[in-house]
């Protein structure tokens, strides 16, 4: 898998080096390209934004350096099977199953905005070329796409076959499918009396059916008292 990161700030991917997408790019599953759109500019100021028209307040992102880079990066042949991916707070709710779906893209592009965000031509012009997704991490504002791009590739470079050394750890997760999409049970380790503070005796019990009951049970109660909204979903398994 071939991510690339179109950005004002390059420098933020510098971090993936060193995180799990990391040791994912040094075994080969995935190459990391980070480039800066100014490097796609030709005046004196190297300038990505302009005024809004229409008015407003803030900046827009020109359309211009983002064609350029388009064409150098991706090439200006269309391409169904290149995935270009616009964070934005009026994109669609990104999910563990948006994620799975892109866990098997071969080349992913990520478009960071800044300011108030790209100027709408430049996601027409790549709907007409390429398969785009427009993507929000949720309801609150950051200052651009950079943050985004990196939550979206830790949660889908996780689910690339071979990147996780224990696959059944995916499996149990909050909202995969496997777990009737209720949130995760809380979890204990050693040691058994901490602070004042015991593990549930049913997990020190080694009755794997009381242990599996607890666990769902507590999956229930967390998922209604915090996420009643994935209560009635139909695959959550309760109602
Ligand atoms: N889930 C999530 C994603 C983001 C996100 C993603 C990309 C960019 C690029 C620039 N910004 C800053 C930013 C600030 C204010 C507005 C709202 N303005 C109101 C009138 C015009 C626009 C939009 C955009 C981003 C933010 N934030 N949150």
């Amino acid at each position: 898998m071939r991510l690339d990161y179109l950005s004002i700030f390059p420098a933020y991917f510098d971090v993936l080096d060193i995180s799990l997408v990391g040791k994912a790019a040094i075994n080969g599953l995935v190459e990391i390209h980070a480039h800066d759109l100014r490097d796609w500019t030709h005046d004196r100021h190297r300038t990505v934004d302009d005024t809004p028209c229409g008015g407003g307040a803030g900046m827009v992102m020109k359309p211009d350096p983002w064609g350029e880079a388009f064409d150098e990066i991706i090439g200006t042949e269309s391409d169904p099977s290149v995935h270009v991916i616009f964070p934005a707070p009026s994109g669609t709710p990104f999910t563990q199953s948006a994620a799975a779906e892109l866990s098997s893209a071969q080349r992913i592009v990520f478009c960071c905005g800044r300011y108030e965000g790209i100027d709408h031509r430049v996601i027409d012009y790549a709907r007409s070329m390429w398969t785009v997704h427009e993507v929000s991490l949720g309801d609150y504002v950051l200052n651009g796409g950079e943050v985004a791009a990196l939550a979206i590739t830790e949660a889908v470079v996780r689910l690339v076959p071979g990147f996780m050394g224990n696959p059944e750890s995916l499996a149990e997760e909050s909202f995969s499918a496997g777990q009737d999409g209720l949130l995760e049970y809380p979890l204990f380790t050693r040691p058994v009396s901490w602070r004042g503070l015991d593990v549930p005796e049913v997990l020190m019990s080694g009755h794997h059916g009381r242990i599996a009951s607890w666990r769902r049970d507590e999956s229930v109660r967390l998922t209604r008292e915090r996420r009643p909204d994935l209560t009635d979903s139909d695959s959550s398994g309760i109602h």
